[in-house]
């Protein structure tokens, strides 16, 4: 059995990766992550300038010792896009494709960063975070569908109808997948979606000390991790399903080659790891790499091809 595919036309020693945000933020983690067994890597969201984010503890395992899930509120930290694109341009792309994340605080710092990419004509695959901030007060973009459409209607001409794709947020009503996919399909350089961000504002309250356990927001975070699992599957579903120009990302509770094969079968091309690899290191790809070989080899399945969307009704 193999674990080699391609994306966008690029091959991959096999389809797992980071999610942005995890082991990605400077230049030691970004060689680690070149280093490791992965297929691929993406870089932490970036803002046009670098931010600190918000005050610790803003990232936390739950049930330390049998980590179920995170939660966090990092709040945007990054090194700054020109930082991340100078590791664009020193990445090697034999070894594996890169992606660069994008996640402006305006409209106008998006399509400067999205400028700036254009001009740079670096093989670097462009993911847009729309889990990132919007107007005060207002939904975040992916939940925001006029300005979600107004966001890829500028960032698809800016990029000159080069491929892209873009991060989702869970959407948990038929409508909203419907929706979304109908704005989604008017694009056809959005070349791929990645289902999911973390599930927005949980909270984490600790019974011993009665007390939430992150700083921002009063504790309010996204959650990652085992909890998402079964949102992030009918996600990478609901979109494989309704954009079949596209290919779907998987992200949310993989933590095996059990959780990395049901993003396959559910119609993901990749499949990225955030919580699990925050807990176990870069390490992880050749676990999850040997594990998901074993499954394939038992149900005798030779390639990704062999089940990739093939997920059964009942
Ligand atoms: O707080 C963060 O930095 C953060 N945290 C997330 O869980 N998803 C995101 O897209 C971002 Cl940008």
């Amino acid at each position: 059995s193999s674990l080699a595919t391609t994306f966008l036309d690029l091959p991959l020693a096999n389809p797992l990766m980071n999610a942005s945000g995890v082991w990605c933020s400077v230049a030691s983690q970004l060689e680690a992550l070149l280093e490791s067994e992965s297929g691929a890597m993406v870089t932490k969201s970036c803002t046009l300038d670098p931010r600190n984010g918000n005050p610790e503890p803003r990232y936390r395992v739950l049930d330390g010792n049998k980590p179920w899930g995170s939660i966090n509120s990092m709040g945007l930290p990054n090194e700054g896009f020109p930082y991340y694109l100078r590791y664009t341009e020193r990445h090697d792309y034999e070894t594996k494709p890169l992606f660069i994340s994008i996640s402006g605080l305006t409209l106008d710092d998006n399509l400067a960063m999205v400028d700036s990419l254009k001009d740079a004509v670096t093989p670097a695959i462009l993911e847009i975070n729309l889990s990132c901030p919007n107007v005060p007060g207002k939904a975040q973009l992916g939940y925001d569908f006029d300005a979600m459409d107004t966001l890829l209607a500028e960032v698809t001409s800016g990029y000159g109808q080069r491929q892209l794709g873009v991060k989702l947020p869970p959407y948990f009503d038929i409508a909203h997948f419907d929706e979304a996919a109908a704005i989604l399909n008017r694009y056809p350089s959005v070349a791929f979606v990645t289902c999911i961000n973390s599930i927005g504002n949980a909270l984490v309250i600790d019974i011993n000390t009665e007390s939430v356990i992150i700083k921002p927001k009063d504790g309010f975070g996204g959650l990652g991790g085992d909890y998402v699992l079964p949102t992030a599957l009918a996600n990478v579903n609901a979109f494989y399903r309704r954009c079949p120009e596209k290919a779907v990302i998987g992200c949310g509770g993989v933590k095996s080659g059990h959780e990395a094969f049901l993003h396959i079968l559910a119609g993901a091309t990749l499949v990225q790891m955030g919580t699990a690899l925050y807990e176990e290191g870069p390490g992880i790809f050749t676990r999850v790499k040997a594990e998901l070989l074993e499954i394939m080899k038992q149900k005798g399945y030779e390639n990704l091809a062999d089940f990739h969307g093939k997920l059964k009704t009942l």
